[in-house]
């Protein structure tokens, strides 16, 4: 989304880890997969997690650019399915696509059009891209912003009843 969002949902690793030990959870009723393609950048988290659960040994990348931070331009491969990987698909093998989350669609419409038969799984959807997702863990609006650990640093939060709106005024 180009910055519609008025919310945002910060995860923290030990989040991560839960949402995306919770997809492989939910994945293992869906047969055995012969290969992971992770969505580089933000899949590769979650389908090392999912991988190391369901003990998928074969895993590939698939680099795909939609957003410069919050804004959306148009989706590019960086870097293509390896044709070991096509292979798999082709012969009737299990491929599962990974993914952070899907938002608008764009990059889940291009991979999966790489990948007509494999089963895509993200960690969070928005309603605009949810139909493209076949198994996810948790729904957020369309107006809010996943902010991932790794985009993340800890630092001062305001108290709720108002006060000091940085750490730097002093009061003493
Ligand atoms: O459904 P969409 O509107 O296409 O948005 C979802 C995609 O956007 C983010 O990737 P991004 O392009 O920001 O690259 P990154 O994974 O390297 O952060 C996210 O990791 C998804 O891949
Ligand atoms: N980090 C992050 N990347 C995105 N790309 C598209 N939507 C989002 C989002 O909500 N959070
Ligand atoms: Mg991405």
């Amino acid at each position: 989304m180009n910055n519609p969002n008025q919310k945002s949902f910060p995860v923290s690793w030990d989040q991560f880890h839960r949402d995306s030990r919770a997809l492989a959870w939910r994945l293992t009723g869906m047969g055995t997969f012969d290969a992971v393609v992770a969505i580089a950048r933000g899949g590769l988290v979650p389908a090392t997690i999912v991988a190391r659960e369901l003990n998928i040994r074969v895993v590939e990348s698939v680099a795909v650019k939609s957003y410069d931070h919050q804004n959306q331009g148009t989706v590019t491969v960086l870097k293509s399915i390896s044709q070991q990987i096509l292979d798999i698909a082709k012969n009737g093998g299990k491929v599962l696509i990974v993914d952070d989350l899907v938002d608008t669609g764009a990059t889940a419409r291009a991979v999966r059009d790489m990948l007509p038969g494999a089963h895509f799984a993200t960690v969070y959807a928005k309603p605009m891209g949810r139909e493209l997702v076949d198994t996810f863990i948790t729904e957020v609006s369309q107006d809010t912003w996943i902010f991932f650990p790794w985009d993340l640093d800890v630092a001062y939060a305001a108290p709720i009843s108002g006060g000091p709106t940085n750490e730097f005024v002093s009061g003493a």
